[in-house]
């Protein structure tokens, strides 16, 4: 089955709530855990306890693995692992993105099912150009997995290239969201190719209907609220994941805690 396929089942049966896996070094603090290897490791094992299997999405961080080095990075390996073992599907936020021949091997590396860090889906950034992407939709297709391309991120800062206008007069991020409608154009239920547009971004003129999954973080710590989801992404809301880390993480250590923070706001985004 698709990932867009695979995407739908999970939001229909679990919500559309994706929960990120951010071991910030003050939320290991929190958890009374140490900042080196072990405390990421059992921070990881916390979570894949308390959200597979309850939560439709889940997503890791990977620079707070690559923190720790190669040690670091086995633990987002075994962590994506063992998400995968239980059928929760995971997004592997890296936003990575290069010259096509380097693209290629990203690829691999993020979506090849044999790989030891497959996931199920990849975060990239587009800004080489839409085109330079098309190795990780070339691959995500052979596997069954999904790509979200970032379009309109939650940061302060994103506008001052997103908004800004090429010579046809659409914006960067209009013509991120066209291109992206054009590799799904035709899927059903819905496509594999999906956007990451911030719940923060205030308000866009842009056409957010991609026919693929819209990952939407910035809920809570970022300032976002699920007021902010329903009208924001109003013409596309049966295919929003909104996506919080910190706001759940917070919750913890205790597996029980961070159930109950991620289905009360499961619950509300519903
Ligand atoms: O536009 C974007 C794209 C990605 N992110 C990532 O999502 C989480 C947000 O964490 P919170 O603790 O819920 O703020 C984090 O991993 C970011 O790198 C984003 O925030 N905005």
């Amino acid at each position: 089955m698709s990932f867009g396929s695979r995407a739908r089942a999970a939001m229909d049966a679990f919500g559309p709530l994706c929960v990120g896996i951010d071991p910030h070094p003050g939320l290991l603090e929190a958890w009374d855990l140490s900042d080196d290897v072990s405390g990421l490791e059992r921070f990881a094992g916390t979570c894949v306890e308390a959200f597979a299997g309850r939560v439709a999405f889940v997503k890791p961080q990977s620079a707070f693995f690559e923190r720790f080095g190669s040690r670091g990075v086995a633990v987002l390996e075994h962590t994506l692992q063992d998400l995968r073992h239980t059928g929760t599907l995971t997004v592997l936020d890296v936003k990575r993105g290069d010259i096509g021949s380097t693209a290629r091997a990203y690829a691999q590396a993020y979506l090849d099912e044999d790989s030891p860090m497959a996931a199920d889906a990849v975060t990239v950034s587009p800004y080489l150009g839409f085109g330079s992407l098309e190795p990780f939709l070339a691959e995500a297709e052979r596997n069954d997995a999904g790509v979200f391309v970032l379009a309109l991120t939650s940061n302060p800062e994103g506008p001052e290239v997103q908004h800004a206008r090429g010579a046809s007069g659409a914006t960067v991020a209009g013509s991120v969201l066209a291109n992206l409608a054009r590799a799904n154009a035709g899927a059903e239920p819905m496509g594999s190719y999906g956007a990451v547009v911030g719940v923060t971004i205030g308000s866009t003129q842009e056409d957010l209907d991609v026919n693929g999954p819209i990952l939407a973080p910035g809920l809570g710590s970022q300032g976002g609220t699920v007021a902010d989801v329903d009208r924001l992404f109003a013409s596309v809301r049966d295919r929003v994941v909104p996506s919080v880390s910190r706001d759940v993480l917070a919750a913890g250590a205790d597996v029980g805690a961070l159930q109950d923070a991620a289905a009360a706001l499961n619950d509300q985004l519903r």
